[in-house]
């Protein structure tokens, strides 16, 4: 018996635009039907952050080897360290037909697209450069001049905004959830058509 593969759909923005709390929102509502793909990073652990909960941390060697194996669907450099996604896990779980839900940046997702270009991908913009910035800076978890960096490097992933499906503002979380809660469902709906009108095609031949 014929299985679609789930879809993947791919959240991407800049540092501290939101993507997390969007995410971490999204995977608490009770309808929500998408696997979250766990990345790999050489960053250090933040405050309250755990090993195969919030990524899986890695040492620069060992994430090295994982790039020279094959072992990554995407991998970025992002201000300093290491960032990828594990091609198995994202693999198998769409080839048993469930979404996959990947949080990445913009270079990273920009590798996404060309291998998986019929996803889904969709990028979180904020209000403004300047609530980017208080954002980063609230949140508490960096540096003054890793934010310069992150907020210096928000200026040219902005710019790429324009090569994604969708475009969500994240003025408020609920409202960014509802947005993109309906992009996806459209989606559904779109690949359920194809696949209707491609099976009844076949039946006609
Ligand atoms: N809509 C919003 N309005 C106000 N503050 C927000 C909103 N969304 C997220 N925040 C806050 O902004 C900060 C950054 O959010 P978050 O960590 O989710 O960003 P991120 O895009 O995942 O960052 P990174 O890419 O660095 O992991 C957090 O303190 C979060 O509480
Ligand atoms: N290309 C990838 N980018 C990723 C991945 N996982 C997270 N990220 C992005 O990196 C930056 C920095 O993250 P932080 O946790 O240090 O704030 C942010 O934009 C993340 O979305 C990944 O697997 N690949």
């Amino acid at each position: 018996m014929y299985k679609q593969r789930g879809l993947l759909i791919v959240l991407s923005g800049p540092s501290g635009v939101g993507k997390g709390t969007v995410r971490k929102e999204l995977f608490q509502q009770p309808d929500t039907n998408y696997e979250y793909s766990i990345s790999m990073t050489t960053r250090s652990p933040r405050e309250g952050e755990h090993d195969g909960v919030d990524y899986f941390f890695k040492s620069r060697s060992e994430f090295e080897q994982l790039i020279n194996e094959g072992k990554l669907l995407e991998y970025a450099e992002y201000v300093g360290n290491y960032y990828g996604t594990p091609l198995d896990y994202v693999n198998e779980t769409l080839d048993a037909g469930r979404d996959v839900f990947l949080e990445i940046e913009v270079v990273g997702a920009a590798q996404v697209r060309k291998l998986v270009p019929d996803g889904l991908f969709i990028f979180l913009a904020p209000p403004s450069l300047s609530e980017l910035e208080d954002r980063l800076v609230g949140r508490g978890t960096e540096k003054a001049d890793v934010i310069a960096s992150r907020v210096l490097k928000a200026r040219e992933e902005l710019e790429m905004m324009n090569l994604y499906d969708y475009v969500v503002e994240n003025d408020e979380v609920s409202k960014a959830c509802d947005r993109i809660n309906a992009i996806v469902t459209a989606e559904h709906c779109r690949r359920e058509r194809v696949e209707k009108r491609y099976l009844l095609m076949l039946e006609g031949e």
